[in-house]
């Protein structure tokens, strides 16, 4: 964690965290805690416990052992791994946002705003990408207007440019709603820049720390290899343009072109550690 989070209280902690179900250990020693404006990252190999551990710090699973601790009347807003849709059944994205708690207009226009996709808003769920699906599901969890937002593998079918647009809406949120953010990484070798705190776990925790020093671990590089330490990417993006949502680019100096072929190779790169 880094020290500029130390002085808040958390807003979820978890404890020495155990999950023992059907005669095994799901995870043992676990803990980590998420602060306001905190970014936390879980990575680890599939079925390392990343989804037990979230679960578990949002009281969905009870832990067999240690504690978890959450802030009184925590706000949560959740964005889940999967989606699943009837594609039989036509689903417009504004009808979507009342699926789960019924909002006000104006405030459903103002999450899908704030995410980039109003104009959207009449489209069908079904005919969406998968970027501008992460979007809306994103804006419903921002309407409940919460302290804690998680989600779970958020870039999960978004190709490399919709990955750090994604990030960087992220982080937007983060600045702008200073809510704290825990995130499952879909890919273990990559982490989004403005990650304050890599947990890596393993059935426990691996190693922890920031992206670079995680990367730098021994503990890391025993678990994936040292090739695979070295590929440990951290996504960058040098803001000389922005893509809109609708497929427009905006350059640094504020003109809008409609198409970027010629920016596209040379302003996102991955840096390596
Ligand atoms: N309710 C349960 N009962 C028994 N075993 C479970 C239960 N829930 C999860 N598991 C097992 O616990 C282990 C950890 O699962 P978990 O979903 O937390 O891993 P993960 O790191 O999120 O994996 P992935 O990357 O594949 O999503 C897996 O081996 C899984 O099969």
């Amino acid at each position: 964690m880094g020290d500029q989070f130390k002085a808040q209280e958390a807003l979820v902690r978890l404890d020495k965290v155990g999950v023992y179900r059907d005669g095994k250990w799901l995870v043992r020693g676990v803990s980590f805690d998420v602060h306001p404006k905190e970014i936390v990252t879980l990575i680890g190999p599939n079925g390392s416990g990343k989804s037990t551990s979230v679960k578990t710090a949002l009281g969905v699973v009870q832990p067999t052992e240690g504690r978890v601790t959450r802030r009184p009347d925590l706000q949560v807003g959740y964005v889940p791994q999967k989606f699943t849709l009837d594609w039989t059944l036509p689903l417009p994205v504004k009808r979507m946002m009342n699926l789960t708690k019924k909002h006000r207009h104006a405030e459903i226009e103002r999450a899908l705003d704030l995410v980039g996709i109003l104009h959207l808003k009449s489209a069908n769920m079904q005919s969406l990408s998968g970027g501008e699906t992460q979007r809306a599901l994103l804006a419903r969890a921002l309407l409940m207007q919460p302290d804690l937002l998680v989600l779970d593998e958020p870039v999960q079918g978004v190709d490399f440019a919709g990955e750090i647009a994604l990030y960087e809406l992220i982080k937007t949120i983060r600045d702008e709603t200073g809510c704290g953010i825990l995130l499952i990484s879909h890919d273990l070798h990559v982490v989004m820049a403005q990650t304050d705190t890599v947990i890596c776990l393993n059935g426990h925790v691996c190693c922890r720390g920031t992206p670079k020093l995680v990367a730098e671990s021994d503990e890391y590089k025993r678990l994936f290899g040292a090739r695979a330490a070295q590929s440990l990417a951290v996504y960058q993006h040098d803001h000389d343009h922005t893509h809109l949502p609708d497929g427009r680019v905006m350059h640094a100096d504020g003109t809008i072109h409609g198409h970027c072929e010629h920016v596209h190779e040379t302003s996102h790169e991955k840096e390596h550690h």
